[in-house]
């Protein structure tokens, strides 16, 4: 694996920085003679794209991806597929607090002191505009696991979660903010406004779950499904949280209570019928076939108006006030990413089981 690839069967590696002229994804390993076209790839572009709301960065990119390589007459070929996605909306000259001081909780400074040069024109190889290429690669990856279905949504902003009474699967693509949930989506609304208002920012909790997984997809030590999908999700910018079904909830459980009991299939399969899913659908690294059910806690944006201490080149106090297109909340436009980076999760493992277990 080099330094900027991921997976094992299906692999992928991204390319490009936010103001450079364009950045995309490479994903190898993609069986051949799938159906493929950019029809199939641009509505998760669409979903994750800058600029709809209010309460994503203003930055307004068109995100329109083209295949250079890797298709033929709409076919994957089995060699690999090249993506790339143009920056259109660069406008370095919103970021000239950044090139001399380094914003407290985005990458800057660990940046300088790894590489010791930094395209500050924006965050960069750091900033999640590289995340446009995973949600390309994504797509792709859905084309391997078509008996999978996947949906993100937000499940908390800034500490406030949703009602399960209320959750309603449809109602994510009717609201800003990848809602299930039509009155949590109502009182973010005024949530978001008032910490933009007060140049603040926000953090939420991306809930993602994917069905029609079958029994078998991972492994007990190292290729285990559960521990792939967690450093994909951590890969993700302003991620510090993963948890795998119950999650942390499980270390405050009893053993009888977080157990998953099982009952012969009510449909007459030799697969159980599990009472829950504390497990999130994997259990020793392998999925079980019940729903992959996973958390993922983003950060509030450190990209703000309030101004916060920190240093700049030459070492000197100063505080950093951040202007430029910034998300509010950036776990809104994260529901998009966390399905794409469990897709090529899925995908990989589909793969690597057929090549063991046929
Ligand atoms: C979809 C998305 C959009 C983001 N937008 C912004 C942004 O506008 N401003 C910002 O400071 N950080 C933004 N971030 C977070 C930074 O990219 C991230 O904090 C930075 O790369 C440092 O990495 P770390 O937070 O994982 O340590 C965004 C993250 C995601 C997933
Ligand atoms: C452009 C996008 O989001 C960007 C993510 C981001 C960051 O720091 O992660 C910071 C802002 O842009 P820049 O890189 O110019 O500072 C956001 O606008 C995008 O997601 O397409």
């Amino acid at each position: 694996m080099s330094f900027n690839s991921f997976g094992r069967v299906f692999r992928f590696a991204t390319w490009g920085e936010s103001h450079g002229p364009a950045l995309g994804a490479v994903v190898d390993g993609c069986p051949p003679r799938l159906s493929l076209s950019e029809a199939d790839i641009q509505p998760f572009l669409d979903k994750r794209r800058p600029g709809q709301s209010r309460h994503t960065t203003q930055r307004q990119e068109p995100d329109q991806v083209r295949i250079l390589s890797g298709v033929f007459e709409g076919k994957t070929t089995g060699t690999p597929i090249s993506l790339m996605i143009e920056n259109v909306d660069q406008r370095s000259k919103d970021y000239g607090e950044i090139a001399q001081a380094y914003r407290p909780g985005h990458a800057d400074y660990a940046y300088d002191a790894k590489y010791g040069i930094r395209d500050y024109r924006g965050g960069g190889r750091s900033s999640a505009r590289e995340t446009a290429a995973r949600v390309a690669a994504g797509a792709v990856a859905r084309l391997v696991i078509p008996e999978v279905q996947i949906h993100a949504w937000v499940a908390e902003i800034g500490g406030d979660a949703i009602d399960p009474a209320n959750f309603d699967l449809e109602e994510i693509d009717r609201n800003p903010f990848f809602c299930p949930d039509p009155a949590a989506a109502q009182r973010w609304e005024a949530m978001m406004d008032a910490a933009r208002k007060a140049g603040s920012s926000l953090g939420a909790v991306i809930e993602c779950a994917a069905s029609g997984v079958p029994a078998g997809w991972g492994a007990p030590v190292y290729a285990k499904l559960d521990a792939d999908l967690a450093a994909a999700m951590m890969g993700i910018n302003a991620v510090k949280g993963v948890e795998i079904g119950a999650g942390f909830h499980a270390a405050r459980l009893r053993g009888e209570e977080n157990a998953d009991a099982m009952r012969p299939a009510t449909d007459g399969s030799n697969r159980p019928d599990f009472l829950s899913n504390n497990a999130g659908g994997i259990a020793g690294g392998i999925s079980t076939g019940q729903p992959v059910v996973v958390r993922v806690a983003f950060k509030p944006t450190s990209s703000i108006l309030t101004p916060v201490p920190t240093i700049n080149k030459a070492g000197e106090a100063t505080d950093i006030v951040t202007k430029g297109r910034h998300d509010p909340c950036v776990g809104i436009r994260g529901a998009p990413v966390v399905e794409a980076m469990m897709a090529l999760v899925l995908a990989d493992h589909k793969l690597l089981h057929r090549a063991q277990c046929g």
